[in-house]
């Protein structure tokens, strides 16, 4: 299983105030599917993405991906995940802008102790295969929004990630680009079986979909 939540919970407080951003999702999701999360603004995609992305604390419940049981790991594990075991891929691409695309790239890899020549090759070797062969040495606002979420997909992919998970992928892109990301993102969930999480609005997604869950007031209703 890359995804096994149990009675998953995230209770946010605000001030004196308690705001339940995922209620007590029971969810398994089977390595190698391609899973789209829909919902209405506020529904919890965003929530139970950084749940499972290792960014954010469960305050209830359980939850392993990949493997890994996320609820009691320690701080050093659980940077441990998320520089190794999840390839994460946001809305506004938050790529470093004094870097070029190939050190944006290389980043993850040198942050995880990988040796810095053949993390190069292997980052040049994922920019020429997602068509940024010839925009290495560019820096990010060189780059029109597609090719900057490009960058970003192939930065997701440099540790060899079992799990890319994906906020608002194509939110920023036109429809043009916006299909570009989503086939690319159908692709590598295809050719490498990797499992694939994206939460979005937009129906473009549905097409590429193994399964699609519906969220609603932190639940996955359908
Ligand atoms: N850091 C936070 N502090 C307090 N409340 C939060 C926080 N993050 C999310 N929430 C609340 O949790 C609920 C779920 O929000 P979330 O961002 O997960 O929804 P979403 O489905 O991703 O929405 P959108 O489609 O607009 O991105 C909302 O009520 C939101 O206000």
């Amino acid at each position: 299983m890359a995804v096994s939540a149990r009675r998953l919970t995230r209770v946010y407080t605000v001030g004196s105030a308690q705001v339940t951003g995922v209620d007590g999702i029971d969810l398994s999701i089977p390595s190698g599917q391609m899973v789209v999360l829909k919902g209405h603004s506020g529904s919890g995609k965003s929530t139970l993405l950084s749940l499972l992305a290792g960014l954010d604390r469960l305050s209830s419940g359980r939850l392993t991906v990949a493997g890994r049981d996320l609820n009691h790991c320690s701080e050093a594990d659980l940077t441990d995940f998320r520089r190794n075991a999840v390839g994460m891929i946001f809305q506004a691409f938050n790529l470093l802008p004094t870097l070029t695309v190939l050190e944006n790239v290389c980043l993850p890899a040198m942050l995880a102790g990988r040796p810095q020549g053949p993390t190069r090759s292997s980052a040049a070797e994922l920019l020429a295969g997602l068509g940024l062969g010839n925009r290495l040495a560019h820096r990010p606002r060189q780059l029109s929004g597609g090719e900057m979420q490009r960058t970003a997909i192939a930065r997701a992919l440099i540790n060899d990630p079992a799990i890319v998970l994906a906020d608002e992928p194509t939110g920023n892109l036109d429809s043009s680009n916006a299909r570009k990301v989503m086939g690319l993102l159908a692709d590598l969930n295809r050719q490498s079986r990797r499992t694939v999480v994206v939460a979005t609005h937009s129906d473009l997604a549905d097409a590429y979909a193994s399964v699609i869950l519906t969220m609603q007031d932190g639940r996955v209703v359908s």
